[in-house]
């Protein structure tokens, strides 16, 4: 895996600083919120919630949605698929979606618009990764880890082609790895 790894953008140790000083600004902003739902966004999520939850000093709940759009690919096929949705209700509720990356734009537009009209109490966004330059549609990042430049990164949930989710770090993929996966 290493050996497809042309650089490394982000390492474990500003992840984890990161990670920190997120978890602080969410409690701190929530605090007199009751109800608070944390939304993951499948699979690529998994380690940031993950993480993130533990530096998060309030009653909050987790439920999960699972979304492809990238396939097997570094390009959104713009089709946004869902396969799974909320075990629960939202309406009434504060609700924090948790995203690995935004790229286009197109998967969590598509997922905001979505669970807004299910007429929660407030919606906010939370992604550790943003590529700027690559943006299709307009987001409100509410809380962001990192800007990063257009790459294509793995790590840390981030995968190409469904390997190097457990990377601990982020990581730029060397050209000849997306080659070789097709
Ligand atoms: O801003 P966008 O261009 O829409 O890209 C961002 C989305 O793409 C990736 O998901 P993917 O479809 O690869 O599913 P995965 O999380 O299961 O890897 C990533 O995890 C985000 O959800
Ligand atoms: O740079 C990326 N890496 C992995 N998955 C992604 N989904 C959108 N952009 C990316
Ligand atoms: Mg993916």
């Amino acid at each position: 895996m290493l050996e497809d790894i042309k650089e490394i953008l982000i390492t474990e140790e500003e992840i984890k600083n990161k990670l920190k000083e997120l978890g602080e600004k969410i409690t701190k902003d929530y605090r007199d919120k009751k109800d608070v739902l944390l939304v993951g966004v499948l699979k690529g999520a998994v380690l940031f919630i993950a993480d993130l939850i533990r530096h998060i000093d309030l009653p909050v709940q987790v439920d999960f949605m699972a979304v492809s759009s990238y396939g097997a690919s570094t390009e959104s096929s713009g089709v946004v698929r869902i396969l799974k949705d909320l075990d629960e209700n939202i309406e009434g509720r504060n609700i924090l979606i948790v995203e690995d990356i935004i790229d286009s734009g197109l998967t969590l537009s598509y997922l905001y618009n979505m669970l807004k009209s299910r007429k929660p109490a407030s919606i906010k966004i939370c992604a550790l990764l943003d590529k700027p330059s690559r943006r299709k549609v307009k987001i409100k990042v509410d809380y962001l880890g990192f800007e990063i430049p257009d790459y294509f990164v793995v790590g840390y949930g981030l995968d190409y082609n469904e390997k190097y989710r457990n990377l601990p770090f982020i990581g730029i993929l060397k050209e000849e790895a997306v080659k070789a996966a097709n």
